[in-house]
């Protein structure tokens, strides 16, 4: 189990946590980033030394407040806990940090990561292994020729392998105990921690599966297991689906640029040669992306590439060195940013095309891997009604008359200036937080409102392509507003806006939309670029939203409109 140092067990098999496995090696990789989790992750993965707290902290720039508060949740060894949730975007630093807690903690835990357990199955499986330390025998009830791959027979071995856990002799632990100095009746607690669960909502039974992971606890009723759950998505994402009680959720927002500067510094050879290097590219690239491990794959070659000119490494490089370095990097640099810019996107068509073609079939759910199904066939009219339903949920209806105007927009010039003169990172920041709020629900007039007034400067912005032989094609306003009630019962039968019920007093009902924010950028990103190469007036249009909702989608197109300028 991992956690568990006095097994003698290693596993037979692992399954990293990308399918492309095997994990880097560190001095092959941007030597200051903590190797990638793998699956089982504990004792091959990260030492078995005990760390102190300030090693933790130090080990995890940026992640303070959710190392402190993932402490306070899950308190001393023999105390049961409440269900936790930690959520945020990609590498936002979740799982390191409960890998490494854990670690410092020395306590006992079970980590299966949805991505690598892509099926029920083999998430139970996973989960059953190492809880049995990957014995399958007659005798702990877990059969190698038995397939573990109802939810019902999962329960039921989940509580025989948990009693034996919690019950059975453990020098270790008792070691372990004494050291922490606790020793009431529960017994030793056991963690059980599913990461990256909003895929099982993509999964064939994943409707089955997903409550049943929620509802654990009560399932269960076993006060030493812990229950701890992994998501990019916002918790809202679950409850109604899964009828639980919530967990206690933990928001791990994106990395700011200082908390990268730090995570990049850390163990660095030579400082002040790397700080000259993250003083060219941190700012650029993370304007595209916060994410740790697209950002190290970005600046792994390009700091090579930067060193280049240097026979000695460990030189610190006086103001004209630097000089002469950046002028050697530079050159590189806009092919590195547009890698960076489209890579991830279309590596998420690949895997979700892959997905499919395994499945044979489009399923009606929201998450990434479908959105990148679906956008090979969503017209361009669904792809605005979506984003006018992502700002819709996502402001308030009394920042409407600020945002959109009845020009569409145009008369936006004012706001826009004043906008740009706020710190980027701030608005970041802000509209971070709004948008892991969830999202709201709104009246169809409100959409159709806003729907027009994003699509209302087509009329003035149709160009010649956008006639075939006289006739109006996809693209025109007209177009796309009568198409629009129609793409709306489409988006709801996908699940991408969901009804929200009948207000009796308002007459009409109301929709919230499901997309989260990536999937609303890489909606932005893909579905109206078009549009933006042929006019301007996206530019315009989305600045206006940009103190708000809209600020993921205005940084997009901030750094699409930059990278189209440099691809001339
Ligand atoms: N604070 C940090 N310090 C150093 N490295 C970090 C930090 N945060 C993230 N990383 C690096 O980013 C990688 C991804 O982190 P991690 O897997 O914990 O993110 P996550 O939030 O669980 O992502 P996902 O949602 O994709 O599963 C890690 O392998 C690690 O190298």
């Amino acid at each position: 189990m991992a956690g568990d140092e006095g097994t003698p067990q290693t596993p037979a098999r692992r399954v990293t946590r990308s399918s492309s496995a095997t994990p880097l090696k560190p001095s092959l990789v941007t030597p200051n980033l903590l190797p990638p989790p793998t699956h089982p992750p504990p004792q091959e993965s990260l030492s078995t030394e005990p760390m102190s707290a300030d090693d933790l902290l130090a080990l995890l720039p940026g992640r303070k407040s959710q190392i402190l508060e993932f402490l306070r949740v899950i308190g001393p060894p023999n105390s049961p806990m409440l269900p936790a949730l930690l959520y945020g975007g990609p590498s936002t630093g979740k799982t390191i940090t409960i890998l490494h807690v854990f670690r410092l903690l020395r306590r006992r835990f079970v980590y299966a990561s949805c991505r690598s357990c892509y099926s029920p199955r083999i998430l139970f499986e996973t989960v059953l292994n190492q809880l049995l330390f990957h014995r399958r025998s007659r005798e702990n009830g877990y059969s190698s020729a038995k397939r573990c791959e109802r939810a019902s027979d999962f329960v039921n071995l989940l509580r025989d392998a948990l009693t034996r856990a919690i019950t059975g002799p453990r020098d270790e632990k008792k070691k372990s105990c004494s050291k922490e100095g606790h020793g009431d009746g529960i017994g030793e607690m056991i963690y059980l921690v599913f990461d990256n669960v909003e895929l099982i909502r993509s999964w064939d039974k994943g409707s089955e599966v997903l409550p049943l992971l929620f509802r654990m606890a009560d399932v269960l009723k076993t006060p030493a297991v812990g229950l701890i759950y992994i998501s990019r998505a916002m918790p809202d994402a679950y409850y109604s689906m899964t009828g639980s009680v919530e967990p206690i959720s933990i928001y791990f927002p994106d990395y700011t640029v200082d908390d990268l500067h730090y995570i990049f510094m850390r163990n660095q050879v030579n400082q002040k040669l790397y700080s000259s290097f993250l003083s060219i590219v941190l700012k650029p690239f993370s304007r595209v992306t916060k994410r740790v491990d697209e950002l190290a794959t970005a600046f792994d070659p390009l700091f090579m590439k930067y060193c280049e000119p240097l026979t000695d490494l460990s030189l610190v490089p006086d103001e004209a060195m630097k000089r002469k370095l950046f002028d050697h990097l530079q050159p590189h640099l806009t092919a590195s940013l547009n890698e960076i810019f489209t890579v991830t996107p279309w590596s998420l068509v690949e895997v979700a095309k892959e997905r499919t073609s395994k499945r044979g079939h489009i399923r009606k759910l929201c998450g990434k891997e479908l959105f990148s199904e679906l956008d090979i066939h969503m017209s361009t009219s669904a792809k605005y009604l979506l984003i006018s339903a992502f700002l819709a949920s996502r402001n308030p209806a009394t920042l409407d008359a600020a945002l959109f105007d009845s020009t569409g927009g145009s008369n936006n010039r004012k706001r826009k200036r004043k906008s740009t003169h706020t710190s980027l990172d701030q608005q970041d920041d802000m509209a971070e937080e709004i948008l892991m709020k969830g999202p709201g629900t709104f009246p169809l007039e409100r959409l159709l409102a806003i729907f027009q007034c994003i699509t209302s400067v087509m009329d003035c912005s149709v160009e010649e392509d956008q006639f075939e032989d006289g006739v109006l094609t996809e693209g025109s306003n007209v177009w796309l507003m009568s198409d629009a009630l129609l793409q709306l019962s489409t988006l709801c039968n996908a699940n991408f806006i969901c009804k929200s019920g009948n207000f009796q007093l308002e007459g009409s009902t109301r929709y919230r939309s499901m997309i989260d924010e990536d999937m609303a950028l890489k909606v932005v990103w893909r579905g109206v670029s078009t549009f933006h190469c042929r006019s301007t007036y996206i530019e315009d249009r989305f600045p206006i939203c940009y103190h708000g909702f809209g600020s993921l989608i205005c940084n997009n197109w901030t750094n699409g409109s930059q990278l189209l300028k440099l691809e001339k």
